[in-house]
């Protein structure tokens, strides 16, 4: 279908992460009803899928403490874009369900360590942990994604080999995932990787949805928008500002920010379907309330050609 160094989509799904990727690391807390104006914001942009919030455990991600009122909050608004909950172990799907998500986004990752010290169990416990929470989740017909973190390398074990990754891949297909995500969680990964697992991930499951979420640590973010849309990806997940963080990866940062991946997009005529001077106005806003100023290069540059 695609010819290398062609773009392969004429449109490409973005789902928002700045309510829970983009925040959770943040020192200010943002109060419940800055979170619901987040959300609504974004959903006002054009953006469809959201991940508003994660149900992990309040004592080690304070910022993610409000995530039934969050969800409870945004459902009320009408006609509001598809709600993730991130989960990580079966009480946070117990509540993820009670509080009503449109979808669920269960994170399995790629090293050992990492997992331990992000979610408290290993790879093989995590993976039995969310193929048991995929077959709840279908049961209950909430749609789940599982997100591979770490795919890309590792802050605490150096690099994770591809064929590791899609090891992973492997053992989760038999419990029917809706998307499968390749999370760059400390932003070092390089777009011959990027085409290596999706590449991979095809091999294994010609018709699986798959989802990529990078982190422009190490400025490679947008140089693996290129190449994820380049191979085929269907969804990228970004969040506005180029916000975010992983706490329990030492010196994570940013994710790709959404409104510069709209404008790569867009300017090569790829539809998103999301108004990119409302993204531009929310990173401010988002950085005021935040209080330091957005990462991305729309946010310092403005769009181009200037609005009329
Ligand atoms: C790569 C990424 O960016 S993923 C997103 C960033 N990372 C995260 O958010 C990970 C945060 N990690 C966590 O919150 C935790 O490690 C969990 C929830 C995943 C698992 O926690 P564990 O430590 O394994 O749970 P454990 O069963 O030992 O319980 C510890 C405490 O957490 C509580 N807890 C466990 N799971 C949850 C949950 N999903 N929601 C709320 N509280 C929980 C328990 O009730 C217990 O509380 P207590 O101390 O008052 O008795």
């Amino acid at each position: 279908m695609t010819t290398e160094g062609q773009h392969a989509a004429r449109r490409v799904e973005l789902i928002e992460v700045s309510p829970r990727d983009g925040i959770q690391n943040e020192k200010v807390v943002l109060s419940t009803d800055d979170k619901l104006e987040l959300l609504r914001r974004i959903h006002a942009a054009g953006l469809r899928r959201t991940e508003a919030t994660s149900f992990v455990s309040p004592k080690r991600v304070p910022q993610m403490a409000d995530a039934e009122a969050v969800m409870a909050g945004a459902r009320a608004e009408p006609g509001h874009a598809a709600l993730i909950g991130l989960v990580l172990n079966q009480a946070g799907f117990d509540r993820a369900r009670a509080a009503r998500c449109d979808e669920i986004n269960v994170v399995v990752v790629a090293s050992e360590t990492f997992s331990r010290k992000n979610q408290g169990a290993g790879i093989a416990d995590m993976v039995a942990a969310a193929s048991a929470i995929l077959a709840q989740s279908r049961e209950a017909g909430i749609p789940a994604s599982v997100t591979i973190a770490a795919a890309f390398g590792c802050p605490f074990e150096g690099e994770v080999p591809a064929a590791k990754v899609l090891g992973l891949v492997e053992s989760l297909l038999p419990a029917r995932p809706d998307e499968i995500a390749f999370a760059d969680t400390i932003g070092c990964g390089v777009p011959t990787q990027v085409r290596e697992l999706l590449a991979g991930a095809k091999a294994l499951d010609a018709g699986m949805r798959l989802r990529c979420h990078f982190h422009n640590t190490r400025s490679t973010a947008l140089a693996n928008v290129l190449a994820a849309v380049e191979a085929g990806v269907h969804a990228l997940d970004s969040s506005i500002g180029g916000f975010g963080g992983c706490p329990f990866a030492p010196a994570a940062t940013g994710n790709v920010a959404t409104e510069d991946v709209v404008y790569l997009l867009e300017r090569m005529g790829i539809d998103t379907g999301v108004d990119l001077q409302m993204l531009i106005d929310t990173a401010g806003w988002l950085g005021d309330r935040l209080g330091h100023p957005p990462m991305s290069g729309l946010a310092r540059a403005g769009r181009f050609p200037a609005a009329a």
